[in-house]
């Protein structure tokens, strides 16, 4: 699972060049996967340095402002750079095997298509025509709150994160975090240490959980904890668009607190 080298392929090729098995067992067990390096510490740095280019971003986040932690991210237009569109789209035929599967455990829908340009064109015909490719900055003392990213009726189950610092060098804490609501007991907690360049998979929603009495959800939220000092970017990559964006979220009857959606 884990690439050690140096990527040299296009981005399309170090994606399909992941050991997907392993990805989705990692995923089945844990709702989250790091799926080795995706892109060189120069391609991270990069985009980056797009945060200061505001013409690329239809909007910009103060988290502090809504409650959802502090710091800034800003979506991107659907002009997306071409490294960034490449990896959405390689991530998604390698995604929808697993969001299918998770489905069929869950006995719900898989609205799903082969391809994400017809899944986008199935979104903006439902109105969910916004962007929802974020890039994130988080600087001394900034967290993310633990969240969900449903933005609309229309949802695949499955996104990527992307560290575009190196930490320990360029920051310290901001470990990704996710829980899992557990049923009749405590919330179950991870923390991960994105290495620069690396993609982590994680479920936006739930996971399927394997019972005595088959399958079950198992609600799980993500976000980051303090970082301590430097400086964090981060890439964002989800594969459904969106019909609202803060700060006026709507209630869609599951959501548990509004300040989840995003
Ligand atoms: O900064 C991160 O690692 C996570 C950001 C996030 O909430 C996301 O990518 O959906
Ligand atoms: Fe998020």
């Amino acid at each position: 699972m884990m690439q050690t080298t140096q990527p040299a392929a296009p981005v399309a090729g170090r994606v399909a060049g992941t050991d997907w098995e392993a990805l989705a067992g990692a995923l089945d067990e844990h709702g989250h996967a790091l799926t080795g390096q995706l892109l060189t510490p120069d391609e991270c740095a990069a985009i980056a340095a797009l945060y200061d280019e505001p013409d690329r971003f239809r909007t910009t986040v103060d988290m502090a402002r809504h409650r959802f932690g502090s710091g800034q991210y800003r979506y991107f237009t659907h002009d997306l750079p071409d490294l960034v569109r490449d990896l959405r789209e390689a991530f998604y035929p390698g995604l929808l095997p697993i969001a299918r599967d998770w489905a069929a455990r869950l006995g719900r829908p898989a609205p799903w298509p082969d391809t994400l340009h017809e899944w986008l064109r199935m979104c903006h015909e439902a109105g969910q025509a916004r962007s929802a490719q974020i890039l994130l900055r988080y600087g001394p003392g900034d967290w993310n709150a633990l969240h969900r990213d449903v933005f609309g009726e229309l949802l695949f189950p499955l996104q990527v994160v992307v560290g575009l610092d190196a930490p320990g060098r360029d920051f310290t804490g901001g470990e990704f975090l996710m829980t899992q609501q557990r049923a009749r007991a405590q919330t179950r907690g991870w923390a991960t240490t994105l290495p620069q360049g690396h993609g982590l998979v994680f479920t936006t929603r739930d996971r399927p959980v394997a019972g005595s009495r088959g399958w079950s959800n198992g609600p799980m939220r993500h976000g980051v904890s303090t970082v301590r000092s430097g400086r964090r970017h981060a890439l964002g990559l989800v594969f459904h668009d969106a019909s609202w964006h803060p700060p006026h979220p709507p209630h869609p009857p599951h959501s548990p607190r509004p300040q989840e959606q995003r």
